[in-house]
């Protein structure tokens, strides 16, 4: 396994040991690449534990995941309060705000991440940043009604501070990418000023008319866990404290 998919797995794996009680019967599961190691370590638990436990997934991909799992599936409308929602992120800030919608799932994701009672965040070590912005350089992932794309990317363009938003193309398909709510997708890179305080950007996007959600999850995460190169991990907690986890403790 390569340093990064390492460092996706021991995070993945630290936080689910750390979060993931056999109290905690509803669970949330978000997308992207490292989730499939939160699954993992969750399966991992037993079937004993695993028998009552319900669930939520953030998209298609996660609901396969759980389905392939042999895990019992169930969505946020049967179960509007959840135990746990694990998730992974573009980029988490110092503050533990976050981009997400890398994947087009972030609303979905941003409501999982609402309704759970704990909501966490695993990513490697690329994705540990003093500001939004600074390695994930496409933009804030912004979901929209089809038909009000382009009002909405002038509003970005000439009224927000974003004049490189643009539509999300997608990559074997003609035409922009779809999610799984039949929306389109806007990304929209804005100047370090707007990301010194994300939810004031965050704010002004959602306001717009024909915007679903905004893939910044400001004041959302308990804790945020980043695998690093060196074996270790890293965990941000809401309250400010930065804890190093050693390796030994990060066994499979
Ligand atoms: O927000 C997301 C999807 O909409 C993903 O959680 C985000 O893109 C992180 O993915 P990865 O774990 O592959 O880096």
């Amino acid at each position: 396994m390569d340093l990064i998919e390492e460092s996706k797995r021991l995070a993945a794996y630290t936080a689910v040991d750390q979060h993931v009680k056999p109290e905690h019967k509803i669970i949330g599961v978000g997308s992207g690449s490292t989730v499939p190691y939160v699954v993992d370590r969750i399966f991992q638990q037993g079937k004993e534990v695993n028998k009552g436990r319900v669930f939520i997934p953030t998209g298609f991909q996660s609901r396969q995941l759980i389905v392939s799992a042999g895990l019992s599936l169930g969505d946020v409308d049967e179960y509007p309060a959840i135990d746990i929602t694990i998730d992974g992120a573009d980029e988490v800030d110092h503050q533990l705000n976050c981009v997400k919608g890398g994947g087009a799932c972030h609303l979905r994701e941003k409501v999982l991440a609402e309704a759970a009672h704990t909501f966490v965040l695993v990513a490697d070590y690329r994705k540990n940043v003093q500001y939004l912005g600074t390695n994930f350089l496409s933009g804030v992932p912004i979901e929209v009604v089809p038909f009000a794309y382009a009002k909405v990317l002038n509003n970005l363009h000439h009224s927000l501070g974003s004049p490189k938003a643009t539509l999300r193309m997608a990559v074997k398909k003609a035409g922009p990418v779809v999610t799984d709510n039949g929306n389109f997708v806007i990304d929209a890179p804005f100047e370090r000023e707007h990301m010194i305080d994300p939810q004031i950007i965050m704010s002004k996007i959602k306001m717009l008319t024909g915007v679903v959600e905004v893939g910044l999850f400001c004041g959302m995460a308990k804790a945020a866990y980043f695998g690093n190169e060196d074996g270790t991990v890293t965990i941000r907690w809401d309250d400010g404290r930065i804890e190093q986890v050693a390796a030994t403790q990060n066994e499979a």
